[in-house]
């Protein structure tokens, strides 16, 4: 990436360590691991709308179950209309069939700080181990990346949006409306409404911590939220999934998601396969009119390891192409967080930014803190740029 280089030691041994979690959990398969049964629940979240706290508990105590359990689970009753669903689903598909080779050069992610634009798929490798194995598959997704921007935000935000590293500028590049018709405000309306969704989610997320309710919400004034296009082509053999067997065609690689959590759309309910505790392979098809929701790597430490950030894969294993939108909600970038038992911000008159935001009901003398403290944006910077070819 054209990108300067910053001294990120404690987030680049943090990425390091988050890889070799990751090969360690894909080489080790059908370890006799102990656990409760698997699942990826369905929560249908229609009653946490309800004026009930009530009604909005009982929502978050499922959330809870699950993100304790799996990490994953499909949302209905969520509220977004269907035709602003199929919209985003449809313009990926103009966006990568119709626009010429070169405009898709022109906003190639490696002229960005922060992977913003396309994103071809030979040039990552989701997991940053895969460039130096010896057997390795490429991923054969191709992707458009976009992060938040003020006038994508429904509520306008507050104005103290700073990119990833802190610096104040606005990070994406879109096509032209002559080239592709509609995309930003296509864009701008599925995005508006996600992060919409991303706070009331959140809401939901206090309430299953046994948080106040609004507790996230002076850290989600100028979210980071980086969504994606993607397009994994129809492959030349589609295969069944086969545990004995290493898969030649795979879409996107073995990972775990770097935010806080993913809003995950996909065009076909197949494609998208977690990895259970005993380390197989669990297909986990969308449910229809729903999204799939999974905590990612930043609120899993966060929460001291209590909510699981589960490693998935795409393997399209279907004669037909597959479209998906995922939309990765992280808190402030500038927000700082702390796993500790100190609630420190309730006495610190610094700025909320800098006041170390702890989740007490994720540390216990048993369960002590495992992680350093860090500010949200740098550590989804130093894991992005892990997987980038020259990044
Ligand atoms: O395309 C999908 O279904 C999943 C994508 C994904 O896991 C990701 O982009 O992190
Ligand atoms: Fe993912």
């Amino acid at each position: 990436m054209a990108t300067a280089t910053l001294a990120y030691s404690a987030t680049q041994s943090e990425a390091r360590r988050a890889q070799q979690y990751l090969n360690s959990r894909i080489t080790n398969r059908n370890a006799d691991v102990p656990h409760k049964s698997f699942s990826v629940p369905e929560i249908n979240i229609a009653p946490s709308f309800s004026a009930s706290l009530e009604d909005r508990k009982a929502v978050a105590a499922q959330i809870n179950e699950a993100c304790t359990n799996s990490g994953f689970f499909h949302i209905t009753g969520h509220g977004i209309a269907e035709h602003t669903r199929q919209d985003i689903l449809a313009l990926a598909k103009c966006f990568f069939k119709t626009l010429p080779h070169d405009k898709k050069e022109a906003l190639h992610v490696k002229h960005s700080n922060y992977m913003r634009g396309w994103e071809p798929a030979e040039y990552t490798y989701v997991n940053p181990e895969d460039w130096s194995a010896e057997d390795v598959v490429p991923e054969s997704k191709e992707g458009f990346n976009w992060g938040y921007e003020a006038g994508l935000d429904p509520t306008g935000g507050d104005g103290q949006f700073r990119e990833l590293d802190g610096a104040d500028v606005n990070g994406n590049s879109w096509p032209s409306e002559e080239d592709v018709p509609g995309f930003y405000e296509t864009i701008k309306e599925y995005y508006g409404q996600v992060l919409d969704l991303s706070r009331h989610l959140f809401r939901l997320f206090a309430l299953a911590l046994e948080l106040p309710e609004h507790y996230f919400d002076e850290m989600m004034t100028h979210p980071g939220g980086i969504a994606r296009l993607l397009y994994y082509p129809a492959p030349t053999n589609p295969q069944p999934l086969d545990p004995d067997q290493k898969d030649k065609e795979v879409g996107l690689g073995a990972h775990s998601d770097y935010e806080c959590f993913t809003i995950l759309l996909t065009s076909t309910a197949s494609g998208l396969e977690i990895l259970s505790p005993d380390n197989t392979w669990v297909p986990a098809p969308a449910v229809e009119g729903g999204f799939i929701i999974n905590v990612a790597d930043f609120l899993m430490r966060w929460t001291n390891g209590v909510y699981k950030s589960t490693v998935h894969r795409v393997v399209n294993r279907t004669k037909e192409e597959r479209y998906s939108v995922p939309f990765f909600f992280s808190i402030n970038y500038d927000q700082m967080v702390e796993v500790s038992l100190l609630r420190t911000y309730i006495v610190s008159p610094s700025p909320v930014a800098d006041r170390r935001q702890t989740l007490p009901s994720c540390t216990t003398p048993e369960n002590p803190s495992k992680f350093p403290p860090i500010r949200a944006g740098e550590y989804v910077l130093e894991r992005l740029r892990a997987t980038a070819k020259d990044g």
